[in-house]
């Protein structure tokens, strides 16, 4: 269910950096179609050689993302296999991880916050209509295709990236730092990933959105992270209330009081009147 790249018909350029068990790299692919050579952007997502038993579960990963095909998901062009090396090759999304850019960004209008939540949301939606558990959303995995001009509010435009290693596969303590992303049940028993996880990582998600792309809880060692769940610990709420119970409402300890897709983009489109016409009001004082 994969389409095959030859290893020659890639070039490695510069390291991206890294995730679980894997290494990231900006590179190209080389296609001869109709007689003419086509060079494209691409990711290429390397398997650590000491995770070689992961392999069914990395490509897996990928092969959820090529079945499907939704302009808010990320494009898998297929996997290459070369000796000791197992590569996913994935289109090449150009500003990157949402995570660092809101790092960088600092501040971006409200409108285009709720913009990028109701894209993830949408993708939730159509993945949980094929019953499809995604299991790793984080602001990390969203992938800036178009920035929006954020000042004059143009709208931008996410990629849900692939899930990677499946959490079955992770160390407790790779699973402990997902803490508060991974939904508290999947810490008890991995392998019960169901669809109502992806809700809850959809609340952690856009706690991140709406507090400059930093992470929950970070800082946390994790025996605090633990502390967390096992204390029924809510995130920081904001003082925006519709904000703040929408994300408890998705972070809820109990799975199936969690909103269905459909309730979450209700709700982020009532917030979408009540959160920018606060920020008409905040603007207006400052005048
Ligand atoms: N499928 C993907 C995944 N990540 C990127 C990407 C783009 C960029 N400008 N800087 C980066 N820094 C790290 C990753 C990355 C692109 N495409």
């Amino acid at each position: 269910q994969f389409h095959m790249i030859k290893y020659e018909d890639l070039r490695w350029c510069e390291s991206l950096g890294q995730g679980s068990f894997t290494r990231i790299f900006k590179g190209s692919k080389i296609d001869i179609r109709d007689g003419e050579r086509h060079v494209t952007d691409v990711l290429l997502k390397e398997l650590d050689a000491n995770h070689k038993n992961c392999w069914e579960s990395f490509f897996e990963a990928a092969s959820l993302m090529s079945q499907i095909s939704h302009k808010h998901l990320l494009l898998v062009y297929g996997i290459s296999v070369h000796r000791s090396k197992n590569v996913m090759v994935q289109e090449f999304v150009k500003f990157g991880a949402l995570d660092l850019f809101l790092k960088r960004e600092g501040s971006v209008s409200v409108s285009w916050k709720l913009d990028v939540a109701k894209q993830l949301a949408s993708v939730l939606n159509f993945l949980e209509e094929k019953n499809i558990t995604h299991g790793n959303i984080c602001a990390k995995n969203l992938l800036l295709a178009r920035e929006g001009d954020a000042s004059q509010g143009s709208s931008p435009f996410i990629k849900l990236s692939d899930p990677g290693i499946n959490v079955t596969m992770l160390g407790r303590d790779v699973v402990l730092d997902r803490i508060p992303w991974v939904a508290p049940e999947v810490l008890e028993a991995p392998e019960r990933l169901e669809l109502e996880c992806d809700k809850w990582s959809f609340g952690a998600t856009l706690w991140e959105i709406f507090n400059g792309g930093q992470a929950p809880l970070q800082g946390l060692d994790l025996e605090r992270k633990l502390q967390f769940y096992e204390t029924y610990k809510q995130l920081p709420s904001s003082e925006w209330t519709e904000l703040a119970d929408l994300i408890s409402q998705c972070m809820n300890y109990q799975p199936a009081f969690r909103p269905s897709c459909r309730s979450i983009i209700r709700q982020l489109n009532s917030l979408i009147t009540s959160g920018t016409s606060r920020e008409l009001i905040a603007v207006k004082k400052l005048q």
